[in-house]
Formats: structure tokens, sequence, C-alpha cells
């Protein structure tokens, strides 16, 4: 890539506070890719001694990252920018995202060093004292079952909480966390003026102020009302005490938040007029840098099979997330995860393939499509959607068969874990539209035998896509999109050049005929799988 200082053009950037690194992406006018850099966590900053950019506790449930590594990834990065001679001031504006539900407390006082930093001197060595809690939680948290099931009575159930906050409650989820804090450390709570989510936190620093956290990211938390787009009192009062003058008021995606701080134009040389556009969640903005659009499903088919879908009129559930949409505030995006991906598919490839995929695709070619009225569940690990383990299969009647053919086997595997996708997408209110496309990315994605399944169980034509940087990148076009939003300008409108996905099978006449039936037998099964998980755990 050239880098910007070449391009008297300008240019936009997008930020990924994620996990193991931060990356940065700039695109020029004509959304071309003309600078990437990152800062790797563990590898770049030792001196944090993060494993996977995240400390592990010894309780095996507390995970947490220290939220000074984060300030100085952004110092080390700006710095490899401006010695590679990246020229900030053709910046127009930039937007980014975060991991979702990790959270950062900033001391009282903070908001007058964050304002006054010194141009001469990195962030992170003034900022290191402003947050009363130095190790933030993440995503990878599951220590706050308690603070869970609080939350859950006192809004009179986990369905009334997931119709209300688009989630029943989830250990990561920030509201949790939040009153986690609080029971456990209510001087630090104390000594806490603001709350930040990762995203919001980054978007702060390059603030010089507390940027508020947007709709789409908020609804991680447990904590905002996903309909009215405002905090549900009773779920901030069940969490902690003086919780909504912590959070500030939540914001559309597409808001633009002000210019940036006077630290970076006499730092970097950063045009003062450079806009800052909200930041997002990192899955909000990959639906953003997939460019979903309405009725369109992206399935990243990776150790564990996650759905990013874009639904008009939600129906909250159990399991799955609803949020607020990233591009568009009338609408929603639901996320569901599927834990037995990837490595489910393997262990059948080496089971009843000999290990090769080439032989996996040769029994999916030799079987017809509907497997002859055999089904299957394959959870070898404890599955998220639905709660269910274990190896279950059936024939045409319904009954419990112990082993198939191995043929039979793969057809069953691949057929099942995609029935349970189209099923459990309806069930969070998603509908197959005719315009409705498919954006397969991840391991499987290259292997046309099994987007061809995909296509015939959802009717719907099925794109490939890379994701690699859908984040960094989402985040990029959300910038350009925040200096238009206000005109009702769409985001499809404002990236209608960036690359199409590329076009990669289409759906089989008569698959929506043989597959209705199928997916009925196959949701009735499935509440059977789920009652006998239930009672051999017992
Ligand atoms: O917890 C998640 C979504 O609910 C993860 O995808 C995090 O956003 C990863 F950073």
């Amino acid at each position: 890539a050239v880098p910007c200082r070449a391009m008297a053009a300008p240019c936009y950037l997008g930020w990924d506070f994620s996990t193991q690194q931060l990356k940065v992406i700039a695109i020029d006018e004509q959304l071309r890719v003309i600078y990437e850099d990152n800062v790797h966590f563990d590898k770049d900053l030792p001196e944090f001694k993060t494993q996977g950019g995240v400390y592990i506790h010894s309780d095996r449930l507390t995970v947490t990252s220290p939220v000074l590594m984060w300030v100085k990834a952004l110092d080390v990065i700006l710095e490899k920018m401006k010695s590679s001679g990246f020229n900030f001031s053709q910046v127009r504006a930039m937007s980014g995202a975060g991991q979702q539900h990790g959270s950062v407390y900033w001391k009282k006082g903070s908001i007058q060093i964050l304002k006054d930093a010194s141009s001469e001197l990195p962030l992170h060595q003034s900022v290191k004292g402003c947050f009363s809690v130095r190790n933030s939680p993440i995503w990878m948290d599951s220590s706050t079952a308690s603070q869970c099931r609080a939350l859950e009575k006192a809004l009179g159930g986990a369905q009334h909480l997931a119709r209300v906050t688009g989630s029943r409650a989830y250990e990561r989820f920030t509201g949790n966390q939040i009153a986690k804090i609080y029971s456990q450390n209510p001087e630090v709570y104390k000594q806490t003026e603001r709350i930040s989510l990762v995203s919001s936190f980054a978007a702060s620093l390059f603030l010089g102020a507390y940027a508020p956290i947007d709709y789409s990211d908020g609804s991680g938390m447990n904590l905002l009302q996903i309909w009215e787009k405002a905090w549900s009192k009773p779920c901030l009062d069940a969490c902690a005490p003086g919780l909504e003058e912590r959070l500030g008021c939540p914001v559309p995606s597409h808001s633009v938040l002000g210019p940036i701080s006077p630290y970076y134009s006499q730092r970097y040389g950063f045009n003062p007029d450079c806009k800052i556009v909200a930041f997002t969640g990192d899955n909000p903005a990959s639906l953003a840098g997939m460019r979903l659009q309405e009725g369109d499903i992206a399935i990243s088919l990776g150790t564990s099979d996650t759905l990013f879908l874009w639904i008009q009129e939600p129906t909250p559930a159990l399991e799955g997330h609803i949020l607020c949409n990233p591009v568009d505030s009338q609408t929603y995006m639901a996320l569901l995860c599927f834990k037995n991906g990837s490595l489910m598919r393997e262990r059948i490839r080496d089971e009843c393939a000999s290990g090769s995929w080439d032989e996996f695709s040769k029994a999916l070619s030799s079987t017809v499509a509907g497997n002859s009225g055999n089904l299957g569940f394959y959870f070898d690990v404890m599955e998220i959607t639905p709660e269910a383990v274990g190896i279950h299969r059936f024939n045409r009647d319904n009954q419990k068969v112990s082993r198939f053919p191995k043929e039979v086997e793969i057809r069953a595997l691949i057929e099942g874990q995609f029935m349970a996708k189209r099923i459990h997408a309806e069930k969070l209110g998603y509908k197959v539209l005719p315009r409705t496309r498919i954006l397969a990315t991840g391991g499987a994605s290259h292997n046309k035998k099994i987007l061809q399944v995909l296509s015939d169980v959802f009717n719907a034509p099925v794109f490939t896509i890379d994701t690699a940087n859908s984040a960094c990148l989402g985040s990029a076009y959300r910038a350009i999109h925040g200096l238009v939003a206000e005109r009702n300008v769409s985001l499809a409108d404002v990236v209608k050049l960036a690359p199409e996905p590329r076009l990669a099978v289409t759906p089989t006449p008569g698959a929506e005929e043989l597959y209705r039936p199928l997916l009925k037998r196959y949701a009735e099964l499935e509440q059977k799988v789920i009652y006998n998980s239930a009672s051999s755990c017992l």
C-alpha cells in the first residue's frame, strides 16, 4: 500500500481495538486501502506480559486486559505511521471498533487530564493515573454468574430481560461486570466518574473528552432498551447506584462526536477539522465491513460458527443477541454463535473421510439432498445454540439410531449444522427474503460442496467474502458514512464502489420444497435432544 504521504487525496481511518491487537486501516475516496498497520499486544508490548492480549486469573473465570496497554498500543502505532511518512493532514474522518462488552473505569478528574494531555508526551504517560480499574474486564470473563441471576430476577426473568435489552443475562455483558465491581470494590466504584466500553474509551482518546456509548455496542451490556434506545432504569438500578451519570447518554452509531483533540494535530499533524465518528463493537463494525443489507446473512464458519443477521422486527429469545443495527438505527442486527463449528467438521472428516476434505466433498456429492430423511445433531462440546451436548442420530421414521454409514454421517452433519442455523435465525425474527444473500467466510467457505448444502437449506445464493479486516474496514466505511448520514444517505450508497462479494453457488431447484418438511422435523427432534441432554446431565 502506498502511504498517505504520496496521496494528496483525502483519506479515512478505521481502528480496531481487538483482543490480541490494535489494527488501523486507511482508505481513499475510492475506498481503496492505502495503508494498514497493527500492534500485537503480546509481541510488541511484552512489558505487560499478556497471553493473547489478556490475563486469565487463577479462578479460571476472571479474564482482564490492562487498559494502559491499549493506550500505549495507540502511541506505538501512531509513531509507526509517523515514521512511515503517513500524511495525517489528509485524514478527513475516522471511526473505530472495540471488542464488545469490555469496560474502562475513568477515575474522578480524568476528563481534565485527558483534555490537557501535553503533545510533548506519548498519551500513555499523561493518562497512566486515570483509571480506577487498571485491569479491565473483557468478553472472555465468566465470573459474574451471581450478578446475572440477580439481574434476571430484578427484571422478572430471563425472557423479560431479553425482551428489554435484546439478550438474557450473559456473564461477559457489561452491566453484570459493573455490578461485580460495585459489590466487590464499592470504594473503586465511588472513585469512578465515567465508565466506557472499549469502543467509546478508544473514541475518547481521540476526542480528548468522554465519548458516548453508541446504540449498537450499548446493546451488549444488558442495560440498554433496544427499542427506545435509552438506558433501562430497572437494569441500571439492579447493577449499581448512580450508574446513569457514569455512562452518559447513548447515541446513534453514525453520530459525528466532534473534531479530533488538538493533541493529535500538534503531535502528529492531523487536520484540526478531522471528524471523530462514534466507535462501536467489533461485530457491528464487521457487519458494516461486510456491507450486509436487509435480508442478508453473514456466516463466519470458524472454530465456532457465527451468524450476523440484519433483522427488521426481531423477537429476542433466550439464545443469541439482538443489537441495534450500527448502520441503520431503525433496524436491528442479531448475533448467533454455534460452538460446534470447524472442530466438529474436522472430527467427522477424520473419522468418515480419512482426514481428507476431497473425500468429504465426494461423500456430499454421492448422497442425495435431504439424506433420505436421516437427521443428526453433532455436539462434541456443550453447544450454545441450543444448550445441548452429544451426538444424536435419527432415521426417516424419527427412530434413534446408533450409527450412519460414513457418507450419510457426513451429510447429516453438514445438513444438521445449516438447518440449525436457519431454524434459530428464524426464531430471532430473521426472514429469508427473495433478495436474501448469504455471505460466507472462514475456512469451510472454500469448500463448494459444503456451500451448496448451505445454499439449498436457505434457498438463497451464497457469496464468499474476505473478512480478515472487516471490523477495521467497516470502521473506515462508517467514518465516511458519518459525514453524510444526517442527509439520510445509507451506508450501502456510500460504499457502493467497494469490491462486490463473489457469487459461489446458487440453490438447487426444488431445494425449498425438499428442506421445508426436514426443517420442521429437525426443530421437533431438537426439542427431544435438548430434553435428553438436560436429563442425562442430572
Ligand atoms: O463476545 C463477543 C460477542 O458477543 C465477541 O465476539 C467479542 O466481541 C470479541 F471481541
